[in-house]
């Protein structure tokens, strides 16, 4: 996985629609918490698009409890299809969260620390904050957050590209409906990892665009 430009990432978690979205995306989210047999499904895959392995917890908006949460990322990781894990930047502040990621960098796994607020925008020193803290930690930083105007839409768009400038990595998204549009926008302003649903029954957070539309927003804005 290339995180130095723009990859779009299919979220689900059905590995059964890769081959359909292949045409859009370059890579697969795997929601493993919102899977049956996650390990299963991933033992079994068998498809072209590299994997992100995403087991969120409960407490970051996810369904995943338990430490088995970690256990099954460990397993995840020594697949081959699987190139990179994203882990909340909480869990980087465990010690079996540390001693997962040194586990992926072993196996040339990347990692992206993640960040998620489901009710607001936090200030702009905060988000740069998180942000540096994610990268300080990982190989990209993530910061999902939820735009209440289209000021806090505006507020990402600049630490995103303020850390850019900077040389950093980061994946950032406004989530919500005021801050949908931002999906197609910001990686104008340097976001590395877009998120989208195939189809939108199947969306894996508010404000998302369906996998074709995201694709095509975003190739237009680009100029691809
Ligand atoms: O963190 C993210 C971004 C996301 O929350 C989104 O808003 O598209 C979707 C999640 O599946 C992914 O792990």
């Amino acid at each position: 996985m290339d995180v130095d430009s723009f990859s779009l990432a299919v979220s689900t978690a059905d590995l059964g629609d890769e081959p359909r979205a292949r045409e859009h995306a370059d890579i697969v989210e795997f929601r493993m918490d919102l899977a049956d047999d996650p390990l299963s499904m991933l033992s079994a895959y068998d498809g072209e698009l590299p994997v992100i392995a995403t087991n969120r917890a409960e407490w970051e908006g996810g369904e995943a409890t338990g430490d088995e949460r970690l256990d099954a990322l460990r397993e995840a990781t020594d697949h081959p299809a699987v190139d990179a894990i994203d882990l909340e930047l909480e869990t980087l502040f465990t010690a079996p969260g540390r001693d997962l990621a040194e586990h992926a960098r072993n196996n040339d796994v990347l990692v992206i620390a993640s960040v998620h607020d489901f009710e607001e925008t936090p200030s702009q020193r905060r988000m740069r904050e998180l942000l540096e803290n994610c990268t300080d930690h990982a190989d990209v930083g993530k910061l999902a957050v939820t735009a209440q105007s289209e000021s806090d839409v505006l507020d990402l768009f600049r630490v995103t590209n303020l850390l850019t400038e900077r040389g950093q990595t980061v994946a950032t998204i406004a989530m919500g409906e005021v801050g949908r549009h931002s999906r197609a926008v910001v990686p104008l302003y340097g976001s590395k990892i877009g998120y989208a649903p195939l189809e939108l029954a199947d969306a894996t957070a508010p404000g998302q665009y369906d996998l074709a539309t995201l694709s095509q927003l975003v190739d237009e804005l680009r100029g691809n």
